[in-house]
């Protein structure tokens, strides 16, 4: 069984044990659902966007504690201090240390670029509970879900005014996704089975991806001059976590960053 086999397991339990607790009506009642979201595929066309989504990552299963101190408060003031083009949170806690509140509290913070949940949707009642927190974008993992679950999820987020972030690893997985146009692409550089880290990964997947789409490269982006690299094939995004947050301050390690890709 591999980590990620481990993670979709405990979610599916932890979810089913949510939902019996927690009517999805609650969650509509959200002041979240009356908000307006951030739109990401506006944020990285824009002109002299950075094309940053700059992570808040706590810890991971294939690094452990990468930074416990560090607060949401500081690394997204920080982060947008920097001009990112998003933030991303992780709100799984038992393998990644993050929270729904985490998201919450960024969200009060951030009122003027688009947040990522950055979680391992394997229910709709996570789509609806991403809204509920005040998230703009969610994630889906080709690797976690069948190709139906991609296509219902994908129009439920959309029925909910949510983007959608479709993340793949392999060429198998990027044909799990019918109808390309217009997505949101991400390549994972980062096996999430193994955990092994191949920024050729973006580069070979590349031309796969029709021009309609945006593409983001994500992992293992630990230099500003990978960016320079991956723009000439053609990624807009650039989701980055460990690099900034293994640092002391967060929010001044992405500002440097991006001074250096200016
Ligand atoms: O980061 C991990 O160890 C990991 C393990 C299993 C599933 C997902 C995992 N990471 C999620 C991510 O995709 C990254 O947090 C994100 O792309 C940022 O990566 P990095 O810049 O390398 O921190």
């Amino acid at each position: 069984m591999t980590i990620l086999d481990k993670i979709i397991a405990f979610k599916k339990k932890e979810i089913a044990k949510i939902k019996a607790e927690v009517p999805v009506q609650k969650l509509v009642q959200s002041p979240s659902f009356g908000r307006a979201t951030f739109s990401l595929k506006k944020s990285l066309l824009e002109v002299g966007s950075t094309g940053i989504i700059a992570e808040f990552k706590r810890q991971s299963p294939s690094k452990g504690i990468i930074n416990d101190t560090a607060t949401i408060a500081e690394v997204t003031n920080g982060y947008l201090g920097a001009n990112v083009a998003a933030q991303s949170i992780l709100t799984d806690t038992s393998f990644f240390g993050g929270t729904m509140a985490d998201l919450m509290e960024a969200r009060v913070i951030n009122q003027q670029k688009p947040i990522l949940r950055k979680d391992f949707i394997v229910d709709g009642f996570q789509i609806v509970e991403a809204k509920a927190i005040g998230a703009d974008v969610i994630l889906l993992i080709a690797a976690c879900l069948t190709s139906a679950e991609l296509k219902n999820y994908g129009n439920l987020a959309a029925d909910l005014g949510l983007e959608v972030l479709y993340e793949i690893h392999t060429q198998e997985e990027l044909d799990k996704i019918n109808d390309l146009d217009n997505k949101i692409i991400g390549i994972n550089n980062r096996n999430l089975k193994t955990f092994e880290v191949d920024l050729e990964h973006s580069i070979k997947l590349a031309s796969q991806i029709p021009d309609s789409c945006i593409k983001i490269s994500e992992s293992g982006i630990s230099d500003p001059r990978i960016i320079m690299g991956l723009k000439e094939y053609g990624f807009q995004g650039f989701l980055i976590g460990e690099t900034f947050m293994k640092t002391a301050n967060p929010g001044e390690a992405c500002q440097d960053f991006i001074n250096q890709i200016r």
